[in-house]
């Protein structure tokens, strides 16, 4: 089996009386593909902003590679090796594409490289590197997805966090962020994504965790996972049964 680089145990937090991670255990192995769903307000935001330290837990533990993260700031947390893609990408609107994925690369880990090195590299993983010298005001929700994955894959990270990367596109371009995501993965980081569209997500992921008002439902493949009972009654709902001829 493949080493876990990312686990939570007994993870919970608490905005005031809502309890919105109740108690989750997660094993991410190291090298996989794998997915967060859930119904809207289940907790997975909640969940990604305490993996990356924009909260702080209440309850429980979150380990990035054997170490714990408890008290390590958000930035430091870039440096070990995790980066978060939002869904909606902020990029600076005057700067070129490359330049805004430059930003990325030299906010990584302080080790010496080739900054433009990897801004290439990152280009060429996302498919954008035809836009490299264009300026990123005006960019297609598209474009501006794989923008945000570039940017944060120049940070050099091994664990990427991917926020409803497949939101608002259509299907070629859900496609088109597909193969990006599985570019990332076959440049060895691990992808954890958050993502509503179960075509797409049942199409790349090795496993997935479902949550449901903050607690874990179900974990498994996606055969297992959209054909649990309790998968189907939280998100899914059942299929729509043909009318009798
Ligand atoms: N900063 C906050 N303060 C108070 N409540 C919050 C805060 N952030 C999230 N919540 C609440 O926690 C619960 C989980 O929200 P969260 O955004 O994590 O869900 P989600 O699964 O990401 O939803 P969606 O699919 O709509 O993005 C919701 O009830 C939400 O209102």
């Amino acid at each position: 089996m493949n080493e876990i680089i990312l686990s939570g145990r007994g993870v919970v937090k608490h905005f005031a009386g809502l309890t919105a991670t109740d108690n989750v255990d997660f094993d991410i192995p190291a090298g996989s593909i794998y997915g967060l769903i859930g119904p809207n307000g289940a907790g997975k935001s909640t969940l990604f902003n305490l993996i990356t330290g924009y909260y702080d837990l209440t309850g429980g533990e979150i380990r990035f590679k054997g170490t714990s993260l408890a008290g390590i700031p958000t930035y430091r947390r870039n440096q070990m090796g995790i980066a978060r893609a939002f869904q909606i990408s902020k990029p600076f609107p005057a700067l070129t594409v490359r330049e805004n994925i430059r930003v990325g690369a030299i906010f990584g880990r302080p080790e010496k490289v080739d900054h433009e090195k990897v801004v290439d590299e990152a280009l060429a993983i996302t498919g954008i590197a035809d836009i490299a010298d264009r300026t990123a005001e005006g960019l297609t929700v598209g474009t501006l997805r794989k923008l945000e994955i570039a940017r944060a894959i120049a940070t050099r990270p091994s664990l990427l966090l991917a926020d409803e990367p497949c939101a608002g596109l259509n299907p070629t371009e859900t496609q088109e962020m597909v193969n990006c995501l599985r570019n990332v993965r076959g440049k060895g980081i691990t992808v954890w994504l958050v993502e509503h569209d179960m075509k797409a997500v049942t199409s790349i992921c090795d496993r997935i965790l479902v949550i449901d008002a903050g607690r874990k439902i179900a974990e498994g493949t996606p055969a297992e996972v959209v054909s649990n009972p309790n998968v189907i009654t939280a998100y899914l709902g059942a299929p729509i049964e043909e009318p009798a001829a």
